[in-house]
């Protein structure tokens, strides 16, 4: 299995003088190509954090990040912002969508800011993921005429309008009814089985457990780590018990 994110050793804190304190503290993880991985951790442990890392969305004290055979902890933003362009998609717990645009512009907006060229065959592809969330009807909608599951899977087409090789998701279902979650990582799931890679920061066990490794966060530290196999529709329950067990055993 291929190595698409590799961190080596990252530290990056906050704050000055007594202040100041690692939130990552040396962390090293590996992420594989087409690989589901879920963190978890406490509130405050460093998740979002190591996930704004991993994305060069936010940079390191030390350490090292390989994104795709590339150094992002060492390149500039232009080229860093390129490869975020092309090759990671980000969903995130609230929408970032823009109140005066309707659902497709919103979706397609980051594609054709700089593809202005292409907007007719942007929208194409535009349309036909939303359609496979299921939210085809909705294109002409403002923003503030879908729920808040519409909205997520909105959000989704758009982190996949790029045909990214990750998907970076802050608790995407975080603002969700526990029916709407679901649905959410049913197409999570289905994005998975595509090939693409998930990275998903999350409280949730029922999230995490859809999901075939779980990192688990202390303090700016991996403390431990779950495997399951690549979740095939059966046997939620004992994964969601094999989460909440560690859980328990690290004191989250
Ligand atoms: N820009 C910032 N400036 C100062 N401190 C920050 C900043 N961003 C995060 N922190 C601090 O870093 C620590 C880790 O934050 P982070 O958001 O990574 O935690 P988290 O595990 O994702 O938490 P949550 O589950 O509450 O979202 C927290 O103590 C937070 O206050």
């Amino acid at each position: 299995m291929k190595n698409l994110v590799i961190g080596e050793h990252i530290v990056k804190s906050f704050g000055e003088g007594d202040e100041k304190h690692n939130v990552l503290d040396g962390v090293s993880v590996d992420i594989n190509e087409g690989e589901f991985i879920a963190i978890m951790g406490p509130s405050g442990s460093g998740k979002s954090t190591l996930m704004f890392a991993l994305s060069g969305m936010d940079s390191i004290d030390s350490g090292r990040i390989t994104f795709d055979g590339s150094d992002i902890s060492s390149v500039g933003e232009a080229e860093l912002s390129d490869l975020r362009r092309s090759k990671m998609g980000f969903v995130f717990q609230q929408s970032t969508m823009l109140k005066n645009l309707n659902i497709l512009d919103n979706i397609i907006l980051p594609s054709i800011r700089d593809n202005r060229k292409n907007v007719a065959k942007i929208s194409e592809k535009a349309r036909v993921l939303m359609k496979r969330v299921g939210i085809a009807e909705l294109e002409m909608r403002d923003i503030t005429q879908v729920s808040g599951g519409q909205l997520q899977r909105a959000g989704i087409c758009r982190a996949l309008l790029n045909s990214p090789k990750i998907i970076f998701g802050d608790e995407p279902t975080g603002a969700l009814n526990s029916k709407s979650a679901q649905e959410i990582m049913d197409i999570f799931s289905e994005i998975n089985a595509g090939g693409t890679a998930i990275m998903l920061v999350t409280h949730d066990a029922k999230v995490a457990a859809r999901t075939e490794r779980i990192m688990f966060m202390l303090d700016g530290k991996i403390v431990s780590e779950l495997k399951l196999p690549k979740f095939d529709g059966t046997d939620i329950d004992s994964r969601v018990e094999k989460v909440t067990e560690k859980m328990w055993e690290i004191g989250i």
